[in-house]
């Protein structure tokens, strides 16, 4: 599931995503799809490592909830003080967790066709920033999906094919989410491409 297979609609959003990055579609991993129902979340993560070598992300929310499932950047200085990255659910909601402006977390509200990116390296990819943890705050009420584009340092080559068997593995255990089709589901919403 290469680009010749790309609908329109698919191929604007992931030019979109490469222009917004900075680096060249040939850096970028398969576009995936995620989907939140009410009470989904994920925990905190950087979407690199120095092995993975994920310089960029692009993330363009395909579908907003009501209520919730912000995409999240806590403030990293406080959790640096504790021994290990703590879940959404520890910080406790009632205490403000970190799913709230007041903890100083930037939290970017989800709104169909707003495009996100963010670099989990420096430019010279010495270190992995940790102002670049992230999450997804919890969904209250309605359905958030979000369509991602990964970033390599380097064009991929053989990397991208393996990200198409991939794909077609996912397809043969009826799990795909993978945007082909998915972009088709939702190219009724007129503000897709929105701003
Ligand atoms: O859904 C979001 O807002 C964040 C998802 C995410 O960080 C990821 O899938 O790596
Ligand atoms: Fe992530």
């Amino acid at each position: 599931m290469g680009p010749s297979r790309w609908t329109p609609r698919t191929t604007s959003a992931v030019e979109r995503m490469d222009a917004a990055a900075m680096l060249p579609g040939e850096n970028g991993q398969q576009l995936t799809v995620t989907d939140y129902a009410p009470g989904d979340s994920y925990q905190l993560h950087v979407d690199s490592t120095f092995a993975i070598g994920r310089v960029a992300t692009a993330l363009l929310f395909l579908r907003a909830p009501e209520e919730g499932g912000e995409l999240v950047f806590p403030r990293v200085e406080e959790l640096f003080a504790r021994s290990s990255v703590p879940r959404f659910d520890e910080l406790g909601e009632a205490a403000g967790g970190l799913c709230n402006r007041s903890s100083g977390s930037l939290m970017i509200e989800p709104r169909v066709g707003r495009l996100v990116v963010f670099f989990s390296h420096d430019p010279m990819g010495r270190t992995l920033r940790p102002r670049s943890l992230h999450g997804s705050c919890p969904v209250r009420r309605g359905e958030k999906s979000i369509a991602q584009r990964f970033y390599q340092w380097h064009a991929l080559g053989s990397a991208n094919l393996l990200g198409d068997l991939i794909a077609q593995v996912e397809k043969a255990r009826g799990k795909s989410w993978f945007v082909d089709w998915r972009v088709d589901g939702v190219a009724e919403e007129e503000a897709f491409l929105g701003p």
